[in-house]
């Protein structure tokens, strides 16, 4: 087997929490009803509705992509579109699954500092073109916290909602770090959704100490009709659903998924200060969440990675992201720091 050292490329490296696992392991006690009528994935969906304290809708699905894909179809018709981030997952690295899912809603791509769309934005896209021979802007879609490990505040959260309601838009939440947003912001998960204008979150269960699996939540009932059906034939509905809904029970119920994101924002803010330290890396946004984006001198990345680290570098020349997870050490982290400090010098 391949050296399993941990690495900060993504939260998606890290392997299964003991609480997800231990909730999984309880499931596998004897047969179970399948395709999401066993108890395990009632009670999981009960739970959501208590922890974001509304009657919601939930659905699971194998990940994020399709977990996104699906929402947004169920959220605009064809000839709608869908305004995101121009760093946004659902632009950037879903496939045109979005597109491809709702038969053709075409993303438009806002600007925005730190990665987050703003209502400004927002409102300069819907008011650009009216015309019938334009897509209709349905929906806007952010993520939380964002792909450039920021996160909206709840007053940039209500600004967004207050557009969506002057232009009749819907809101689409991209969740695959929401936990990590939450444990950022210190507010209910009720607060930064639908008590601040959210149709749907895709809340990600992966990045969180999962095998794999997300919750689709639907804060708006009316917006999930027939939605079990849209999963179904998406090759989502999973006949074995206990093995996603028992590990998402496990996260819930022990507070794990929040435990989690606190360690992993905790280890972002250690590595940032330590990196802070070193003369020649400079912090490209602002740390807020569980990922810090640096720059570095071109030789410096080639040295790390001729040392075997692996990250992503898709912001840009000499742009790094490392990404903390709920497994992330301290030692890991100084070896880290370490080998950026012989590299520079
Ligand atoms: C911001 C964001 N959204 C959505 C996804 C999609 O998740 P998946 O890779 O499970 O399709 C990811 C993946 O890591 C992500 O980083
Ligand atoms: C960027 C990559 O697609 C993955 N969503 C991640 O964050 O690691």
């Amino acid at each position: 087997m391949s050296n399993n050292a941990e690495q900060f490329a993504s939260d998606n490296y890290s392997g299964i929490c003991p609480e997800a696992l231990e909730y999984m392991l309880q499931a596998n006690l004897g047969s179970a009803p399948a395709y999401g009528n066993d108890e395990w994935t009632q009670k999981a969906a009960d739970y959501f509705r208590e922890l974001f304290e509304i009657d919601c809708e939930v659905f699971f699905t194998f990940n994020g992509t399709a977990a996104n894909s699906l929402s947004l179809a169920a959220l605009c018709q064809s000839y709608h579109s869908v305004i995101c981030h121009e760093t946004a997952h659902i632009e950037t690295d879903e496939c045109g699954a979005p597109e491809f899912a709702s038969n053709g809603s075409k993303l438009l791509l806002a600007p925005g500092e730190n990665g987050k769309l703003t209502a400004q934005s927002i409102e300069s896209i819907v008011t650009k073109r009216t015309d019938i021979h334009f897509p209709k802007p349905k929906v806007i879609s952010i993520t939380q916290s964002t792909e450039l490990g920021t996160v909206y505040t709840i007053e940039e959260l209500w600004q967004i909602k207050e557009i969506a309601q002057k232009y009749q838009l819907k809101v689409h939440m991209d969740g695959a770090r929401f936990a990590n947003a939450v444990a950022a912001m210190n507010k209910s998960p009720a607060e930064i959704t639908w008590k601040s204008g959210v149709d749907v979150l895709c809340f990600c269960g992966t990045k969180n100490g999962m095998a794999l699996g997300e919750a689709i939540i639907f804060f708006n009932r009316k917006l999930a009709e027939d939605f079990d059906y849209r999963c179904k034939q998406a090759g989502q509905l999973a006949s074995k659903m206990r093995f996603i809904s028992a590990p998402w029970l496990g996260l819930l119920e022990t507070g794990a998924w929040l435990k989690n994101a606190r360690h992993a924002n905790q280890c972002a803010e250690y590595l940032e200060n330590q990196l802070l330290q070193i003369d020649g890396v400079e912090i490209m946004f602002p740390r807020e969440a569980n990922a810090v984006f640096v720059k570095l001198p071109e030789q410096v990345i080639q040295n790390l990675k001729d040392k075997h680290w692996q990250f992503y570098t898709f912001i840009g020349v000499g742009g790094v992201r490392f990404m903390c997870s709920w497994n992330t050490t301290k030692a890991r982290m100084d070896e880290l720091i370490k080998d950026v400090q012989e590299a520079i010098a």
